[in-house]
Parts: structure tokens; sequence; C-alpha cells
């Protein structure tokens, strides 16, 4: 089996790339260790602080963030850096070609409760001059890669750097991500959905009715019975999307009007985005393609549809858009 070194290598990523993506997964190798060390490292279990989001960190929220960090500053080739859990963007290499954004650790009111986490990341090419957040603000087709990696019951990473999306796998023994899928490919139809149930009175009416048909069954007028797994991770829902199809849906929602949206555009949204239309699936707000998205911010939050081709159509239908015209719908 390939590595990731010889796969990177085979798709002629340049070698800058090359050395950061490697950066990137022995970070990942290192924070696996401590996952899977939990109550006895001591490692579980929050702060006392809160993010700029006015989320509490949990204790790996931090030691994640500051393994990332550390390592993405000793990389000479990241220019700077932005983080979920770093309110401003940090300058790291004035000759780095890349910036990087992640999510140190997805999921992680899982981590107590010993259930799936994971880590996201995104580069993107960093622009000549000043280094600010202006210089994070591109669109996410702009990224040269994107990926991350599930610390599953094995531990397994997602990458694309625009030649598809592949699947590795650590292998425990040699400790090398070995190349286990090398051309992931969503089903384009599904009778799967994944959405947090539980905000339901508080979306959109386009979302309510698209869910309350899904819901019918073989009596609506979907005419065929949908399953639901949440598992309240992105990385695990999506990690799913992409072994076996369906759709993935973190809506708008009016719970709390300062915060319409859950999940943020730079190190969830576009990274996702980005490895699901790779593997033929799309990816959209309902109203927008997520990777056409101008940012505004780098802790911008958006809407999140993403999954099977078809079955993201027919929910974009539901948001009085007509994809009939594109090449993808037969
Ligand atoms: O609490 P909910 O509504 O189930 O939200 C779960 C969503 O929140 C997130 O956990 C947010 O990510 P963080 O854990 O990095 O803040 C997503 O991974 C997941 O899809
Ligand atoms: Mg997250
Ligand atoms: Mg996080």
């Amino acid at each position: 089996m390939q590595t990731l070194a010889q796969t990177l290598s085979a798709q002629a990523v340049n070698i800058s790339l090359t050395q950061l993506l490697l950066t990137l997964a022995d970070t990942s190798k290192a924070i696996s260790v401590a996952v899977r060390h939990g109550a006895l490292a001591g490692v579980l279990g929050a702060t006392d602080q809160e993010n700029v989001q006015g989320e509490t960190q949990k204790k790996l929220d931090v030691i994640t963030n500051d393994m990332l960090k550390d390592t993405l500053k000793a990389d000479g080739n990241v220019r700077g850096l932005a983080s979920e859990e770093e309110d401003y963007v940090v300058e790291v290499n004035a000759k780095g070609e890349y910036l990087v954004c992640f999510d140190p650790l997805d999921g992680s009111s899982n981590i107590d409760i010993n259930s799936l986490v994971g880590t996201i990341f995104s580069v993107l090419p960093a622009p000549a001059g000043e280094l600010n957040e202006q210089s994070f603000l591109q669109a996410g087709r702009k990224q040269v890669a994107a990926g991350y990696v599930l610390y599953g019951p094995s531990t397994m990473m997602a990458l694309t750097t625009g030649k598809g999306t592949q699947f590795y796998t650590l292998d425990p023994n040699s400790q090398e991500f070995l190349l286990t899928d090398n051309n992931v490919q969503i089903t384009p139809d599904t009778a799967e959905f994944a959405i947090n149930m539980s905000n339901q009175r508080f979306w959109e009416a386009p979302i309510q009715t698209y869910i309350a048909d899904l819901l019918l069954g073989t009596i609506g007028p979907r005419e065929q019975s949908f399953n639901m797994r949440w598992i309240a991770a992105m990385v695990g829902d999506v990690h799913r999307v992409l072994c076996r199809g369906g759709i993935f849906a973190y809506p708008t929602d009016n719970k709390n009007p300062e915060k319409p949206f859950k999940l943020r555009l730079m190190y969830e949204a576009n990274p996702m985005a980005l490895l699901v239309e790779q593997a033929g699936g799309k990816a959209s707000t309902g109203y927008e393609t997520i990777l056409d998205i101008q940012p505004t911010a780098i802790h911008q939050r958006v809407a999140v549809i993403l999954g099977s081709a078809n079955e993201v159509d027919t929910c974009l239908s539901y948001h009085g858009i007509d994809y009939s015209e594109e090449p993808s719908i037969d």
C-alpha cells in the first residue's frame, strides 16, 4: 500500500505543500495518542476559558490547538494560521507559501463520552504582502488542499489536493498513513439523512418541508423510507456520507437570532465542501454553493447542506432553486 508521501509524489504535489501536509499528518498522529489516552492522561473535561465564539473550551480543544500551532510554526512553509480556538490570525513565517485554517478538535462535546472526534484543516495560498485577516478571506475554491483526520476505531485521514478525494488509514505498527481508497465516490442517490432534529421548530420553511417529506417515507411525495443518523461531530457525519452516501445538513435556524448558523466557513464548511465535491457530491448553503462564498471574517458561520448530488439538488429545489440545467441532473 502507498504511503501518504508516495501518493502525494504520484499526484505531483509540490515539495512545500507535501511537507506541510506531512506535518499536519504527523501532528494528527500525536493528537490521536492524546485522544486515546483520555482520562488516563487527565485530558478530558472543560477549561474555565471561552473561545471567541463564546463556547467553553474543552481541555483537548486547547491541547490540540497548541500542538498544531507549535508544529505549523516549526514548518517553514506556513505564512499564517487561523484556528477555531484562536481569536485572531497568527503570523508564522514570513517566507511561508501557505495559510492553514483548522478546527483542532471537531465534535468536542463527544470527547467526554468517548465518541468520535476529529481535526479539520484547509490550506490556502498565502498572498504577497503584509499578513492580516484579509489575507485569509479567499473563497473555498482557492483551497490547494483540504482534509480531516478522524480519531475513531482506526485513525483515518480524508485528503484532497484537487485530484479526487483519498482515504488513508494510520497503520498502528508502522505509524504511516497508508492509502486505503484512492478515489472516494459519494453515491448520487441516498436514503439517509443527518440533521439535529431537536432544532426542527427553529428552521426556515424550505428545510422544514424537505425534512417533513423525508419523514413521511413511503406514504409521502418521496415514496421511499429514509433513515436518520446524527453523530454530532461533523467529521463523523461527513465521513459516513463519503463512505456510503447521504445528506448532512446544519441549516439556518432562529434559535439564537445572533447566531443563525452553527458551522464555521473557513475551517469546517470549506474543507468539507472541497472533499465532498472532489468525491462527486455537492455542498451548498441552500442558496449558494459553499466553495463560491466570498468570506468576510475568519470565524464566519454558514448554513451547510452537503452530500449525495441528486439528494442535495432535491433539497435545493425546496429552496426555490432549479438545478435542472445543471449537468449532474439526469
Ligand atoms: O450540538 P449539535 O447541534 O449536535 O452540533 C453538532 C455540530 O457542532 C460541531 O460539533 C461543532 O464543532 P466544534 O466541536 O468544533 O465546535 C460539529 O462538529 C457538529 O456537526
Ligand atoms: Mg467543529
Ligand atoms: Mg472544534
